[in-house]
Parts: C-alpha cells; structure tokens; sequence
C-alpha cells in the first residue's frame, strides 16, 4: 500500500474503508485508523443511529449515513461491526454493492461460509476478533481469511486491526471462537476481578476510591510485569507467594474454591456461546 507524506510528519494512504454499523468497536478502529492508517475523509459509516453517526464524523471527520449507500461501492474495505443478531438482514441489503472489496467481519459467531452465502458467494471475506484495548492502542485482534483474500487484502487487513494493537493470525477458522472466549471477551475478565478486589478492598476498611486505585494500578503493574519479564508467569507468581504467607492464604482459599476450574469453565462457555451465536443467527 503506498503511503503519502502529508507534510506535517504524519503519513496516511488513501485506503477507503466503510464501516457497517458505527459502535463501540467501530468507533475503537476509527481512532486508531484516521489521521494515521488513511485520512478520516476516506472512511464511511452507516449506522442506523443519528447520534452516533454525528459523534464521530465530529471526532473524525468521517463522512457517514443512515443506510447502506454508493459510498460502499467506492470503499475498497468493507467492516460489518453490527452485533451478530443484525449481520443477516444487513449484509442481503449490502450484496448489490460488493464487488472485489475485502469484507473484515467482526462480528462474535458468524461464519465466513454463512457471509460467504448472503454475500451470493464473495469470497474475500476475513474474520477478525478484536477487544476493547483497541480504544487505547492495546488491542489484540484473532484474525483469518478465506481462500480468495489476496495477499495484499491479507495485509491490508492486517494494517486496519495493528492500528488498534497487534493480531495473531488463525490457519482454521473454528478457533477464532477460542480466541474470541480468550481475549475477545477477556477484559470483562479482567473487569470483574478488578471489581471483586475493589469489593474486598472496602470490607476490609479502605475506601471505594483507595480500592479502585489500589485494584487498578496492582493490575497494571502485574500485566506490564508478565508481558515485560521473560519468565513463565508461574514463576512471578511464586515470587509473590512466601511459604506461610499472605498470598499463600490467598492462593490456598482460591485453590480450595477452584478458582482456576471456574475460570476456565467460564472461558469454555463463552466459546461455546460463540458457537450458538454462529448456529442461531448464521445458519437459515
Ligand atoms: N464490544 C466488544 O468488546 C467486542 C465486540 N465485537 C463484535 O463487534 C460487533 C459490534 O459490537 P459493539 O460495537 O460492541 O456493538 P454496538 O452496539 O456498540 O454497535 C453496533 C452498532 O450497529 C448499529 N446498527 C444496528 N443495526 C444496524 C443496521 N441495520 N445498519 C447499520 N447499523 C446498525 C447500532 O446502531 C450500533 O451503533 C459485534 O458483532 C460484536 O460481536 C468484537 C470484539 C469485541
Ligand atoms: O460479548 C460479546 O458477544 C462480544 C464479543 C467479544 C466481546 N464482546
């Protein structure tokens, strides 16, 4: 893809990209693509919310629309980021203007041979799983492509998803529901045991706000330790963890609850869901 100096140390291309539905996530790979991966004025959103479509185009400079339009014919990158439950009725109003543009699906569930299908056999289809770390930078994206995305559509691809963090390519298409219970659904994870030791915090005496810091900056601390240190993350939680000490009675009263067998079970079960989410609003 070339790359234009813009004069002002920033450089963008002039990839058109629309995106199908204009949320959370959307806007996410919107902050992270314009003004840097291409100019705002070279994205596209449709979304069915008036609101959401002004918010951005205010923050972006995108131009946008409440119904799929000529713009997507123009685009040479379309992104459906509606929820599963739209993606059929969605992409039959999409088909008459996709013709060779790569479609990047983000959606939790839905099959590529099911887009495939209601796309009338487009075959550049990828698949890309994303999380919320994207809004600042630090995403993680599952990503795979079907058998016609062209090496250079596979690059473009990659380009989008790393201006929100960095991706993990997939060789088979059944495990981006894996990656979607891993990290797709993981900060909530991650959310809810923040707020667990913030529950802690205060029924041990400490305030709402001491809590949320202490629970918040123990977080960052330890990820930025585990994703720094070359050492398996076993070892740096022995570290912690003194024969007899107060981490050991922590780990002992975990272990005796099977944390760890029920966080994994919860993790199986959002893959199971991702599985559903396919079956029931994939599949006619
Ligand atoms: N929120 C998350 O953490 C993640 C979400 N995803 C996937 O991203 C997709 C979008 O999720 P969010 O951004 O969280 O949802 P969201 O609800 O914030 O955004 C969906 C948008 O689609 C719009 N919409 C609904 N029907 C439409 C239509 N017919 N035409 C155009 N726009 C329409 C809605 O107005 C809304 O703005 C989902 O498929 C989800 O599985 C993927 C990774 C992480
Ligand atoms: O909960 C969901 O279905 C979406 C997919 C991954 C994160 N949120």
């Amino acid at each position: 893809m070339q790359f234009l100096d813009n004069g002002n140390g920033t450089m963008t291309s002039k990839l058109n990209i629309s995106f199908i539905g204009g949320g959370n996530m959307a806007a996410a790979l919107i902050g992270g693509l314009a003004g840097k991966v291409t100019d705002g004025a070279n994205i596209h959103v449709v979304d069915l919310n008036p609101e959401a479509l002004q918010n951005l185009a205010q923050r972006f400079g995108v131009s946008t629309a409440t119904g799929i339009d000529a713009a997507i014919a123009a685009s040479e990158v379309i992104v459906l980021a509606v929820k599963p439950q739209q993606m059929k009725e969605v992409v039959a109003k999409l088909r008459p203007h996709v013709t060779s543009q790569l479609v990047l699906s983000i959606a939790a569930g839905i099959r590529a041979v099911d887009l495939k299908r209601w796309l009338g056999g487009h075959d550049a289809i990828v698949r890309c799983m994303p999380n919320t770390p994207a809004l600042i930078g630090l995403g993680i994206t599952g990503m795979v492509a079907t058998a016609g995305v062209s090496a250079a559509q596979r690059d473009t691809a990659d380009l989008i998803l790393r201006a929100v963090g960095s991706t993990v390519w997939l060789d088979d298409e059944a495990k981006i529901d894996a990656v979607t219970a891993v990290s797709g659904s993981g900060p909530a994870y991650v959310f809810y045991f923040i707020e667990a030791m913030q529950q802690a915090a205060q029924e041990l005496g400490l305030t709402a706000q001491q809590g949320i810091e202490l629970a918040k900056a123990t977080f960052v601390g330890a990820a930025q330790l585990a994703a720094q240190s070359p050492e398996p993350v076993s070892l740096l939680r022995e570290r912690v963890t003194s024969k007899g000490g107060t981490t050991y009675a922590a780990l002992t009263s975990m272990e005796a609850a099977d944390v760890k067998g029920a966080i994994i079970a919860a993790v199986k079960s959002a893959a199971v869901r991702g599985q559903e989410l396919g079956d029931e609003f994939g599949r006619d």
